[in-house]
């Protein structure tokens, strides 16, 4: 089965150092991938190629089979693929259910199987309101008693939330976090591993890169090692019951 996303022999070179090396990777739906691996591996410049905000040296992207690679990050967002920030990106004057709006009115015009749309009671894209979106997803997150709050008023831990919120309203099928349980405590990470495993039970195709290995552990399906910009393949986690192909 052709995987949601795809990377195939990606290199990114700045200057003369080699950030990414020739890497292989499939993010397969209804599974969360994790990328682990010290500072310096290779795993922001990786993730900003499959996104879209860096072009890599060499290699290819593809999203559903489709080569995304000279796409730019808001034409790979149309296509369903959508990212967090690991600094938060999130509209301060605005509130939470405006943030939110945001991601509903960025939804994609076409009808996509294996969307979050049922997990989070998201009707498919073109068929409803924005607003129902909206709603939806602030449900999802639990968000639903701060929509009124603007969003400088708000601790890390629930802009994260806002955050992800947002991104889920757009109805993605891809979906890339940067690092999200970065300034959680243990709860909200705990809360948040559950949010991610619900998304994938539903179909959507997660990739997740992040430092708090105890996380990692508890989401991932498949955990792959970067070091010095090459990829060591999956290890430390277990197969998840009923999962799919690994690479
Ligand atoms: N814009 C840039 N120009 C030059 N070198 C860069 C640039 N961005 C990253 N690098 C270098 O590329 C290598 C990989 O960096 P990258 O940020 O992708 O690693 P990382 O695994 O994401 O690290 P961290 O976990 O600290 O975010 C590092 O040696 C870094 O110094």
């Amino acid at each position: 089965m052709t995987a949601p996303l795809a990377a195939r022999g990606i290199t990114h070179r700045y200057g003369g150092f080699t950030a990414v090396d020739g890497v292989d990777l499939s993010v397969p739906a209804g599974r969360v991938t994790a990328l682990v691996g010290h500072n310096g591996a290779g795993k922001s410049t990786l993730f900003d190629c499959l996104c879209g905000t860096v072009r890599p040296t060499s290699g290819r992207v593809f999203l559903a089979g489709r080569d995304v690679t000279r796409l730019p990050d808001h034409a790979r967002a149309r296509l369903g693929l959508a990212r967090t920030f690991q600094q938060l990106a999130v509209f301060p004057g605005l509130t939470v259910e405006e943030n939110v709006r945001v991601g509903a009115e960025q939804r994609r015009g076409l009808t996509a199987p294996g969307l979050a749309a049922g997990l989070i009671g998201l009707p498919q894209p073109g068929r409803s309101s924005a607003r129902a979106a909206t709603r939806a997803a602030l449900r999802l997150l639990d968000l639903g008693a701060s929509h009124r709050l603007r969003a400088a008023d708000l601790p890390t831990g629930t802009l994260r939330r806002v955050e992800l919120a947002r991104v889920l309203a757009s109805s993605p099928t891809v979906l890339l976090l940067d690092e999200p349980a970065a300034g959680l405590d243990q709860d909200e990470a705990e809360a948040l591993g559950r949010v991610l495993r619900a998304l994938a039970a539903d179909g959507m195709a997660l990739l997740l890169v992040e430092h708090d290995l105890d996380l990692v552990q508890r989401v991932a399906d498949t955990v792959h090692e970067m070091a010095g910009g090459r990829l060591l393949g999956p290890g430390g986690a277990e197969e998840r019951e009923g999962g799919g192909e690994v690479r």
